[in-house]
């Protein structure tokens, strides 16, 4: 039996946690009624196919869209979020696909971006100091924190994206296909970041279509199908599961391949 002692079910209490939301573009339903939680030092992987409300969620976690219905709740209590800096102030980091770094200015001038302690004042040395700390807390493998982004590897820039992220001391951080365009190795130092950052205690969303990157670091895998929650499943989950959920068919080319392959077993025994 499992012992949940006081403070163990304390840890397991949620960071976020969403009831019922669901989001709908005029006509468009995005999201119907979506159940998520997100624990503390915890990696989400949300996946699904095109269209399958994957973006819309984060949007609406990142205080981008508001949801048409349902309730988010933040460390137990209810919030709203009017646009995307009450998330940031709330405690919820995203780095979008797009990263949005500027090519042309350094990795200090970047993590800082809009963060500036006192725009009129920049004080360059506690920034570098800070964005050394970051990058240090990441392990991650930058040569100077004054090369411009542009000089920087894909790998790199998602580590200086996610360095950012971490500037306000977020809970929660929201990563959108953050192996997407990546190599082997770029792939492989993303994932170890992921898995540095869920070691700090933050709550991770991942998003990704990459099911051996979502098996390598999610703890929970969250299927959405054409808006709706489709189904929880570990990473130890099969290929056939997993693919059935996604795609919501019983019969697609990976089942139909594992019944061919049963079928062929069988004839064996048979004859
Ligand atoms: N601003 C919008 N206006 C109208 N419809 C939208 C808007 N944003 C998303 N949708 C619709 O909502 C649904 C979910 O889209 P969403 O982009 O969230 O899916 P996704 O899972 O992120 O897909 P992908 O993997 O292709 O990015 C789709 O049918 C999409 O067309």
């Amino acid at each position: 039996m499992t012992d949940i002692s006081p403070q163990s079910a304390k840890d397991r209490k949620p960071i976020l946690s969403l009831k019922g939301i669901s989001k709908n573009f005029g006509a468009v339903s995005a999201l119907s009624n979506i159940e998520l939680d997100v624990h503390p030092g915890e990696v989400v992987a949300l996946v699904g196919d095109n269209g399958a409300g994957k973006s819309t969620l984060i949007k609406v976690l990142s205080g981008v869209h508001a949801p048409s219905s349902g309730t988010i709740h933040f460390e137990g209590k209810p919030v709203t979020m009017q646009g995307p800096s009450d998330a940031l102030h709330l405690g919820i980091a995203t780095v979008f696909q797009d990263l949005a770094l500027c090519e042309n200015l350094d990795v200090v001038a970047n993590i800082f971006l809009g963060q500036e302690r006192n725009p009129w004042h920049l004080d360059e040395v506690a920034m570098e100091v800070r964005s050394w700390e970051l990058l240090h807390e990441l392990a991650a493998r930058i040569p100077s924190v004054r090369e411009p982004i542009a000089s920087l590897s894909g790998g790199q820039r998602q580590t200086v994206a996610i360095a950012r992220s971490l500037l306000l001391n977020p809970k929660i951080i929201m990563l959108d296909e953050p192996t997407a365009a990546l190599g082997v190795a770029q792939t492989a130092e993303v994932l170890n970041l992921v898995e540095r950052v869920r070691d700090k205690g933050l709550g991770v969303i991942m998003i990704s279509h990459n099911m051996e990157d979502v098996r390598a670091v999610a703890d929970r895998i969250v299927v959405l199908r054409l808006g709706r929650n489709n189904g929880v499943f570990s990473p130890q989950s099969s290929n056939e599961e997993l693919v059935g959920a996604i795609t919501g068919a019983v019969d697609n080319a990976v089942t139909r391949r594992a019944s061919r392959q049963a079928a062929a077993v069988g004839a064996g025994m048979q004859g």
